[in-house]
């Protein structure tokens, strides 16, 4: 592997005699892992299902690692959003955020979505999750991960950092920035990271990171947890930035948590003017555990200002869309969800309780999607299905996981059935995954056009 040469040399000034197993770590094969998602199904319900080779994660419950013949991004499981593929080091960091059910939780790089899918899950449906992300087309990619994931309590923006502390001054509970940085910790897997890799990148992005810190503590309430994480080893966007906020900010302390014994701590001496407690922060070495490089600190608010009175959601929402919305949910669901409504032209959404006013803020997806009204009638989202549990749905209609009928259905073709008429709930062994509309004796497929398997999908199964 072709790693920068004054990468090289600053990792074995560094590490001295650990440099050599270091280097090594870079020839062996990359760990891989999924996470399942709590919130389409228990982990040991997922244990008894799934098709792959699994083996235990020590630091995540709901994580395990997966055989390299094992495909399980290709697979109606995957569609069904029963896990999410991530690395496995990354799955500590939602651990560390550890966000409670009902509380507010802002993930402020939020791209493409590992944690903030890791978050949700924690979350159970309650409180207020914003997953933001600064780039346009990235911020559509965490969108529709929230989607497939079933995710109905958060709120997507793309945002700056600084447009966003404006708005929600002292209001989180729990804020997680997952930093942009030189990825040095994920030279193995993206060969990306290792072209764009330069000295003078480590120094941008520490200045870069600092500021966007800056725009977080804003927005934290007193008491709050805020968890910085990078996949990089440079010490300085890592202690260096973490030294630096705290100078900054002496009104947070690093905290104390519970570390698993591969984990290794922060390095006082890789900078100088550390910050006192820096040794508390948490190092993740590819060549001490079986995952990638990683650099997290867990920081807590002492004091500060109290959360004003902030503004409102003005729920605008056409009473013609919610008519239509209220008759598809008498006749298709036994639940039917309700609160805080908003159509924005001819789409619903339910949005998030303990949600603030997002106007004049650039919104991906302002809560959960409910439906589209199209010439006088509700269509259900994709949204909808994926977080409905069978039981919520009048009609279902279940596919085995092994069938052709559920590779026919990824592929957006029509099912013979027979049956009542009307909108069915799709299911792939009892998990929701999409809609179908049954007349005749077809089922129109609803399967969005967009996620449609083409081609030479496989279905993943480990011998
Ligand atoms: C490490 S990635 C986030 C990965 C994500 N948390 C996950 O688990 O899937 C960092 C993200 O920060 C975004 N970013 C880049 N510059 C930024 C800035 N100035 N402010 C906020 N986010 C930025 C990047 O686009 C990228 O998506």
């Amino acid at each position: 592997m072709n790693l920068p040469e004054q990468f090289l040399t600053k990792m074995k000034q560094l590490l001295h005699e650990e440099y050599d197993v270091f280097i090594r770590s870079f020839g062996e094969e990359k760990s891989q892992a999924l996470r399942v998602n709590n919130l389409k199904i228990e982990t040991d319900d997922f244990l008894q299902k799934s098709p792959f080779c699994l083996e235990q994660i020590p630091w995540v419950e709901t994580g395990f690692f997966f055989h390299g013949k094992d495909r399980p991004g290709k697979h109606p499981f995957h569609e069904a959003g029963l896990y999410y593929i991530q690395e496995p080091s990354a799955m500590v960091v939602g651990e560390f955020v550890d966000p409670k059910p009902g509380e507010k939780v802002l993930d402020l790089c939020a791209a493409p979505g590992g944690k903030t899918t890791h978050l949700a899950s924690k979350m159970n449906g309650e409180g207020f999750l914003l997953s933001n992300e600064i780039q346009p087309a990235r911020a559509k990619i965490l969108s529709q991960n929230v989607e497939r994931m079933g995710i109905k309590n958060a709120v997507v923006t793309n945002e700056t950092p600084d447009r966003l502390a404006e708005r929600f001054p002292s209001f989180f509970d729990r804020i997680l920035v997952d930093a942009p940085c030189s990825g040095e910790g994920m030279f193995r897997k993206d060969e990306e990271a290792r072209e764009h890799w330069s000295l003078g990148n480590v120094e941008i992005c520490h200045v870069r990171q600092v500021n966007i810190l800056k725009s977080a503590a804003a927005m934290l309430k007193p008491g709050g947890r805020l968890v910085y994480s990078t996949c990089t080893f440079s010490p300085e966007e890592n202690e260096g930035t973490i030294s630096s906020f705290l100078e900054q900010h002496p009104y947070f302390e690093i905290e104390e948590v519970q570390t698993y014994k591969d984990f290794s701590h922060g390095r006082k001496e890789w900078v100088t003017n550390s910050a006192d407690d820096i040794e508390k922060s948490i190092r993740l070495w590819p060549h001490k555990m079986k995952g990638e490089g990683h650099f997290i600190a867990v920081l807590k608010k002492l004091e500060g200002d109290i959360t004003p009175c902030l503004k409102q959601p003005q729920a605008k929402v056409d009473s013609i869309i919610l008519k239509h919305y209220k008759e598809f949910a008498m006749q298709s669901l036994n639940i039917v969800p309700t609160g805080k409504f908003v159509s924005f032209n001819d789409q619903l959404y339910l949005l998030p309780d303990e949600m603030l006013s997002l106007e004049k803020l650039k919104v991906v997806r302002p809560g959960w999607h409910l439906g589209t009204c199209k010439k006088n009638r509700f269509e259900p989202s994709h949204a909808l299905a994926v977080s409905l549990k069978s039981a919520d749905a009048k009609k279902s209609w279940n596919l085995s996981v092994g069938s052709e009928e559920i590779i026919s259905y990824l592929r957006g073709e029509t099912i013979q059935a027979s049956g009542e008429k009307g909108w069915y709930l799709i299911e792939v062994d009892g998990h929701s995954i999409g809609w179908g509309k049954l007349a005749g004796n077809c089922m129109k497929n609803h399967y969005p056009k967009g996620l449609r398997w083409m081609g030479n999908n496989i279905l993943s199964k480990s011998s």
